[in-house]
């Protein structure tokens, strides 16, 4: 089976000579158009601040139930705080995934946006730095993903800063999830995983390494391919917001987070995905530079915001 996915420094996009900045555009143009995913170095978050964010992301979940819970705001769909044990499937599954999650949203800057669509994050009051570095890193992912951003407007002949104001003050999301051991693999459902087989609803997503092993990618060929965790580079892949506005040029890859083998049931594994949302109102109807006799159009029209709502209600999270 081959499977290649590149790792691209986004440093040669951000400060290089045209023909790095081009020679980038083209590589994650070429792997979005392949695997759907590539690995980027030169991120602009340090070891030292993913080593903080994850000693944060354990003292939370390592809360009491009942104290997570009271952050827990079921009218929030889990867009912000607390989303407990057993809430989300991956669409079309009828099984939870064995997961618990906190979600923080948008810092809204310069303009009112509506509280439906922008709920205010929650704070936790237990823990101080917690708020603070997730803060610095959702800044730092949402800086990368728009360079990364600029870099695929290039590869589609877009202007450059075609997302740059479809995506500031975008609903994105830092969603901080644990995987939470399987005390008796013979109690849970046997077709319970950690992340059932699913595409992401965003743009793109930025995923910082992992705890622990799990993911794995479908290829084209139809097999999983698993990616290596615990590694200093982001993942980057396409969500299906991205693969809906190119009409399927760049393709949203379904992936999954299978269970550990038996002699590792009992660990946990923590990962924080960042899913880079435009805001609520922007179009996704395919670009016509996408449509031809060839590609006919495949999606209908809908604004991010009704595609959001659509999906949430498929993974169960809204009502
Ligand atoms: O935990 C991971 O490695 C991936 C999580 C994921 O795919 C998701 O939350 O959408
Ligand atoms: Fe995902």
């Amino acid at each position: 089976m081959s499977v290649n996915i590149p790792c691209l420094d986004l440093n040669d996009y951000v400060n290089g000579t045209p023909e790095q900045r081009k020679q980038f555009s083209e590589a994650i143009g070429k792997a979005f158009n392949d695997t759907g995913f590539v690995t980027i170095k030169n991120h602009g978050l340090s070891d030292e601040l993913i080593n903080s964010l994850y000693v944060q992301v354990k003292q939370l979940f390592s809360l009491p139930d009942e104290q997570k819970k009271s952050y827990e705001k079921i009218e929030l769909a889990g867009q912000r705080g607390y989303t407990s044990k057993g809430r989300e499937q991956a669409k079309g599954a009828k099984t939870p995934d064995l997961k618990e999650f906190w979600q923080i949203g948008q810092y809204v800057e310069g303009e009112q946006l509506s509280k439906e669509a922008y709920p205010d994050n929650l704070e936790v009051g237990e823990l101080p730095d917690f708020n603070r570095i997730t803060k610095e890193v959702y800044k730092k992912l949402e800086a990368a993903g728009r360079d990364l951003l600029k870099a695929i407007a290039v590869y589609l002949g877009l202007e450059e800063f075609y997302f740059e104001k479809r995506v500031f003050n975008g609903n994105s999301i830092l969603r901080c999830i644990h995987y939470f051991p399987i005390e008796d693999p013979d109690a849970i459902s046997p077709d319970a995983v950690r992340a059932g087989a699913h595409e992401d609803i965003n743009l793109i997503t930025l995923l910082i390494g992992a705890s622990a092993d799990g993911l794995e990618v479908l290829t084209r060929e139809g097999e999983w391919f698993p990616i290596k965790a615990g590694q200093q580079d982001i993942v980057v892949n396409v969500g299906d917001m991205l693969q809906r506005l190119t009409n399927g040029k760049l393709v949203s890859t379904t992936h999954r987070v299978v269970n550990p083998p038996r002699e590792l049931m009992k660990t946990s594994r923590f990962s924080v995905p960042f899913f880079l949302h435009p805001k609520s109102e922007v179009d996704l109807t395919c670009l016509s530079s996408c449509i031809d006799e060839h590609h006919p159009k495949q999606f209908t029209d809908m604004t991010a915001g009704e595609y959001l709502d659509e999906r949430l209600r498929e993974i169960g999270l809204k009502k």
